[in-house]
């Protein structure tokens, strides 16, 4: 279903009527988003879809188009943005931005206003003292003085919130966050702590929106789904969200027709086999083709890129999460 009425006083951030094209390509086209205040909203698409431009068009690292406008916490703000952070708006990307040699503290201050003035008296003790009542607001007990390098990730992502809860606090009361796939590289259980932070985030007030391509984290914590496919936004999913639908929307066609059922396994004999195969990328591999495979039978374990077996480069996507990629 499509909602795009609007969330009145709990809207974090509206935008709509959104166009950026790069030369030729459209990266989007003619976009309406709202995030509410209290909610985790996921915005989903393929890769190629746009969310990288839409969330570049928030912050104002690109100008969209002339007809778009954008609104924070219900007031409007001119486009290009300035500052994102001077609207209340931070993005908390994957790598965190944290200094791993500095403690939490010194992490906290790097970042802070009197850090971003530097020539404005500067108060250890005081830094120290912030970071404690940010850290607790967040239901977190990290001690201000531990290395950053020392922290499990789930603990890195709550000190890089409340680090940009400290500069955003310099300007309002009231915070956008975007996190952009802040779970891609993290444990089944480190994820989970993640999204129990961003739940707490958006319980505390805050719109909260969650870029990822991991279906089942966003069905445990998003309160809605934004779809974009080619710069277009084609659903937004509200409540309970089902992952075949919102599969659909981001592949535009039926799940059937994208991924037919594979055929019996062939009962003939096998025309290619091998045993034992080892290599650079291969380790003690059997395989078996048949007339009529789509897929070699196999076994042993196998590099090859995309396989679930390969070294995972930095980059790319882990496999089995529910989401296809572009084909
Ligand atoms: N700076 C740029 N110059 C030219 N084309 C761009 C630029 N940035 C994005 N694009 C194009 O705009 C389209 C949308 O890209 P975008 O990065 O926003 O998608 P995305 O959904 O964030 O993808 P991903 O999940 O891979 O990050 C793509 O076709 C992309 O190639």
């Amino acid at each position: 279903m499509r909602d795009v009425r609007s969330g009145g006083e709990r809207s974090g951030l509206r935008l709509t009527g959104v166009h950026k094209s790069f030369g030729g390509v459209a990266a989007l086209r003619g976009v309406d988003f709202e995030a509410l205040g209290g909610e985790v909203h996921a915005l989903l698409g393929q890769n190629g879809s746009g969310k990288s431009t839409l969330v570049k068009v928030i912050t104002g690292i690109h100008a969209p188009a002339p007809g778009a406008e954008m609104q924070v916490w219900g007031g409007p703000v001119a486009l290009p943005l300035g500052a994102a952070h001077e609207h209340g708006m931070a993005v908390i990307h994957q790598d965190l931005g944290l200094v791993d040699t500095l403690t939490v503290a010194e992490n906290m201050g790097v970042s802070s206003p009197y850090g971003a003035r530097l020539l404005a008296p500067f108060s250890m003790a005081a830094e120290r003292r912030i970071c404690c009542e940010l850290l607790t607001d967040l239901g977190a007990r990290i001690h201000p003085d531990t290395l950053i390098a020392d922290l499990p990730p789930a603990a890195r992502a709550t000190v890089a919130i409340a680090r940009a809860t400290r500069l955003l606090r310099e300007h309002g009361e009231r915070f956008v966050f975007i996190l952009d796939e802040p779970t891609a590289y993290l444990s089944a259980d480190e994820s989970q702590q993640v999204i129990a932070l961003m739940r707490r985030v958006a319980d505390r007030g805050s719109a909260v929106v969650f870029i990822s391509h991991r279906l089942q984290e966003v069905a445990a914590v998003a309160d809605r789904v934004t779809v974009l496919r080619d710069g277009v936004v084609v659903d937004t999913f509200v409540g309970q969200t089902d992952s075949q639908q919102i599969i659909e929307a981001m592949l535009g066609q039926r799940l059937a027709r994208a991924y037919p059922e594979r055929a019996p396994a062939p009962t003939s004999a096998p025309v290619l086999q091998a045993q034992g195969l080892t290599g650079a990328r291969v380790v003690d591999l059997d395989l078996g083709v048949a007339a009529g495979d789509r897929r070699p039978r196999r076994s042993g374990r196998y590099g090859a890129r995309g396989d679930p077996g390969a070294p995972r480069r930095r980059g790319a996507r882990p496999g089995g999460t529910g989401t296809p990629g572009r084909r």
